[in-house]
């Protein structure tokens, strides 16, 4: 753990209303931009206050979560909202694989927030007298190179997934792939989050340590007692018009494929939250989520928590889902580790913010990418069950990282 401000100093917190609305993309002042955006609405910070680098292990979100609940216990701190989002608040990223080291909290010296027509800012320590505020960058002649497999050797690796699944070792199992883009000029997040918000309203834009994308999947909201999620699973391209739309969303919604992919996903979250709450709505057949260039099936689950447990404790019950992972979860991660070959990093990992109260908002890491420099490694990953066919899975994928390539492109 890194503390900015001097390991042994209190953090002294003050949030005070602001003047709405907030264009809070318009407000980062540099690149290392923090932000969890859902329309016009969210939260977004800059700065380091507390950096806290969290070691891979099974008890990671406990961990973190008693690191931040001691910084922000021992934090003098003035929040007269008291709103979700208000007060001292942590931004994060944590890495698909249990023992993965990219796990990172951050606890930004300045946020601002925005939601049902508040608005408020959040500063830890004396104001900076000076903010430095950079121009933005566009991306530049972006040219693209395979990542860890070719296109056919993803697709051969599908191919071998569908017979493991056939020999009955396992009943999902969710494949990923990573691109590489690399621009001649330094990746600047904000330009791709203002991209990425005016495209996918309905999405959570978000950025945390250079991790930057568009994710439909909502793996946990909690205000309060009550939390809620959206599992998404079973997907199929936007039609070229109303009636080709209408076409391809009847499908999705009737094929046993995608219901069968989808309902793997509902049932572990159904599992996987009962013995957390006292009440728990979770429809038995999932909706329809359109988004700009895809339609999943989607299921949209709330609960009330049965005691005190913190956003981080409720990531903990629920990551990795089918969604990301796969049924049974060991099995599925056996075998992406072994047919994947690569590190997935933060992809397909949570991805949110977390305030002292334990309140919060994470997503999975999806339609992301994360840049390094002029460089940015972009991921798109499709759940795999016994009917999968490698060419239509390859399909899906390029559609999935077309959010992130056409932010990338302008
Ligand atoms: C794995 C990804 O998406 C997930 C897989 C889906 C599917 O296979 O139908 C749908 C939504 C997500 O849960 C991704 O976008 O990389």
């Amino acid at each position: 753990m890194s503390v900015a401000l001097g390991a042994s100093e209190r953090l002294v917190v003050r949030t005070v209303p602001v003047a709405g609305p907030v264009d809070l993309i318009g407000r980062l002042p540099h690149p290392s931009a923090l932000a969890w955006i859902r329309g016009d609405e969210g939260l977004v910070g800059w700065g380091e206050a507390v950096r806290i680098a969290v070691p891979g292990g099974d008890d990671r979100f406990a961990w973190a979560g008693r690191r931040l609940e001691a910084i922000f216990a021992a934090a003098e701190v003035h929040d007269p909202l008291r709103v979700p989002g208000s007060g001292p608040v942590a931004f994060g990223a944590f890495g698909f694989d249990a023992k993965s080291s990219d796990s990172v909290l951050i606890v930004p010296r300045t946020v601002l927030g925005w939601r049902d027509g508040r608005a408020w800012l959040t500063t830890i320590g004396e104001p900076e007298a000076l903010t430095l505020v950079r121009p933005l960058v566009e991306p530049e002649g972006i040219g693209w190179t395979d990542g860890t497999l070719s296109a056919p050797e993803w697709g051969s690796a599908v191919g071998a997934a569908v017979e493991r699944i056939r020999e009955g070792r396992l009943g999902k199992v969710v494949l990923a792939r990573d691109l590489w883009a690399e621009s001649r000029q330094p990746l600047d997040a904000r330009v791709l989050l203002r991209r990425l918000s005016d495209r996918f309203p309905a999405c959570y834009t978000f950025a945390v340590d250079g991790l930057v994308g568009a994710t439909p999947e909502l793996l946990v909201r909690r205000s309060e007692e009550t939390i809620e999620s959206l599992v998404l699973a079973g997907t199929t391209p936007r039609g070229r018009d109303a009636a080709e739309d209408e076409v391809l969303a009847d499908r999705l919604l009737h094929s046993r494929k995608d219901l069968d992919e989808h309902a793997y996903a509902a049932t572990m979250v159904r599992e996987a939250l009962t013995p957390l709450c006292d009440s728990l709505d979770l429809p038995d057949s999932p909706e329809l989520l359109r988004l700009a260039n895809l339609q999943h099936l989607a299921t949209p689950v709330r609960g009330r928590l049965n005691s005190e447990r913190s956003v981080l404790d409720v990531l903990a019950a629920l990551h990795p889902t089918p969604a990301v992972g796969g049924t049974p979860t060991d099995v599925a991660l056996d075998l992406i580790r072994e047919l994947e070959v690569m590190d997935r990093a933060r992809y397909a990992g949570p991805v949110g913010w977390v305030d002292a109260r334990g309140d919060g908002e994470w997503g999975i890491a999806l339609r992301c990418a994360q840049l390094e420099g002029n460089r940015a490694r972009l991921f798109a990953g499709c759940g795999i069950v016994a009917e999968s066919v490698p060419e239509a899975e390859l399909a899906e994928t390029q559609t999935k990282f077309r959010a992130m390539r056409e932010a990338l492109e302008g």
